[in-house]
């Protein structure tokens, strides 16, 4: 589907969707628990269906109705399942370690950018414990053998999502077990929120001073909760604010532990000079991955050039959205020039609106629709359904606040 956006500033009330992130881990510990778990504010995204349709397969019995599922943990586990993670970096990586300490022989399915997303950490250490991988570097590819413990040496720069897997596996293996990071920890929020949900499951782990130590022989316990709002999905309306919108954002949890929260504050210190414009920001992006993608549109509109830093696992999302948030941008009047692992924006002040392609990625569809807030003419952006990933109502929420946009098939 393309849509064509009409340039205009957007206002009304919008509830942010739940965190996409925060409800694939409690599916996920609610699936391994031991007993039932009752979760609300679930909200259909292509991944979190993903995600609850992959644990069905490993054995839970999943009741999803309106904004509420019922889950009873996994009770017979089967001894192979396939497992289809759609387009979710999170799916994969986080299923493919409990897939592995359950001992179900399995085959991964996934489509779009996925097979060529990396799942090096686990290709490497997974042989020394008891898997083996049948992997072309494409999906589908299969995982053999039951998982033991000990220690795992992970590259934390590549994904944060492998840590988040292996902690969700490592408390159900029979022995103890140490992950080693062998670099820095990028996207280290996400684990935070990872280490949440397992104490509300009843899992222990313990912080060393380069990874994490987990016991074996632990219990999930069910945990019944409400998804909080997604900081992610808020960017877009608090950078729309930024650029002259006037929208009330509702559905956020001040306590959250989302890294993507940094957003409130990044356009809280965005200041106007005296000539009314934005003040250019050079951000370290290693912790907020996901909100670089609007901000480079926020960077368009200052005054000056802006600079996005440590942002190089962003050519390793649903596409390389360091190039593409470029392409996007400079093909309707930006000026943004691709740095190894960053950006560099100089503000125009205004973009012109034409044609765009979403490279069929979610965050980059709706940056676009910011942009398009403040474009002179109508902003066309092509494969705009992939918005269904995370945010499938985002263009009727859009609207909603007073966007004018026009669909075609
Ligand atoms: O754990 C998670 O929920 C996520 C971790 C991040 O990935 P990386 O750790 O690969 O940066 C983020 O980009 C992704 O959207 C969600
Ligand atoms: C990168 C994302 O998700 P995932 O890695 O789970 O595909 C995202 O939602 O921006």
């Amino acid at each position: 589907m393309n849509i064509t956006v009409f340039p205009k500033k957007l206002s009304g009330q919008v509830t942010v969707p739940p965190s996409k992130s925060v409800a694939h881990r409690m599916v996920i510990a609610a699936a391994l628990s031991n007993g039932i778990s009752e979760i609300t504010n679930l909200y259909p995204s292509v991944d979190i269906l993903a995600t609850m349709d992959c644990m069905r397969a490993l054995g839970a019995k999943i009741d999803f109705d309106g904004d509420k599922a019922v889950i009873e943990g996994i009770k017979d586990i089967p001894e192979s399942a396939v497992l289809d993670c759609c387009e979710s970096g999170s799916t994969l990586r986080f299923l493919i370690p409990v897939a592995c300490a359950l001992g179900v022989d399995t085959q991964f399915i996934g489509r779009g950018r996925l097979p060529q997303r990396p799942i090096t950490p686990y290709l490497e250490e997974f042989p020394k414990h008891g898997v083996s991988f049948e992997y072309n570097n494409t999906m589908p590819f299969s995982t053999n053998g039951k998982l033991t413990g000990g220690k795992f040496y992970v590259d934390g720069g590549i994904s944060s999502q492998f840590i988040t897997g292996l902690l969700f596996a490592l408390p159900l293996l029979e022995e103890d077990s140490e992950i080693i990071l062998t670099s820095h920890l990028e996207s280290k929020p996400y684990v935070d929120i990872t280490l949440g949900t397992l104490r509300e499951h009843g899992c222990q782990v313990e912080e060393t001073k380069n990874g994490y130590f987990v016991k074996g022989g632990q219990h999930y316990m069910p945990f019944s909760g409400r998804v909080e709002g997604d900081y992610s999905q808020a960017a877009f309306f608090k950078v729309a604010n930024s650029l002259g919108s006037d929208i009330d954002i509702a559905g956020l949890s001040e306590k959250s532990f989302q890294g993507d929260k940094k957003i409130v504050e990044i356009c809280e210190k965005i200041v106007y000079n005296k000539n009314g414009g934005l003040q250019p920001f050079d951000l370290d992006c290693s912790d907020i991955p996901d909100l670089v993608p609007v901000l480079t549109v926020l960077g368009g509109f200052c005054e000056g050039k802006s600079y996005i830093r440590n942002a190089a696992r962003l050519r390793i999302k649903e596409c390389d959205r360091l190039s593409a948030i470029s392409q996007c941008l400079n093909a309707i009047g930006g000026k943004v020039t691709e740095l190894e692992d960053g950006l560099e924006i100089e503000g125009v002040g205004s973009l012109n609106g034409g044609e765009v392609d979403s490279f069929n990625d979610h965050r980059i569809a709706m940056s676009m629709a910011v942009a398009a807030t403040r474009c002179t003419s109508p902003l066309k952006i092509n494969g705009a359904e992939c918005v269904s990933k995370s945010y499938p109502d985002f263009f009727e929420v859009y609207e909603s606040i007073g966007g004018e946009i026009s669909r075609e098939p």
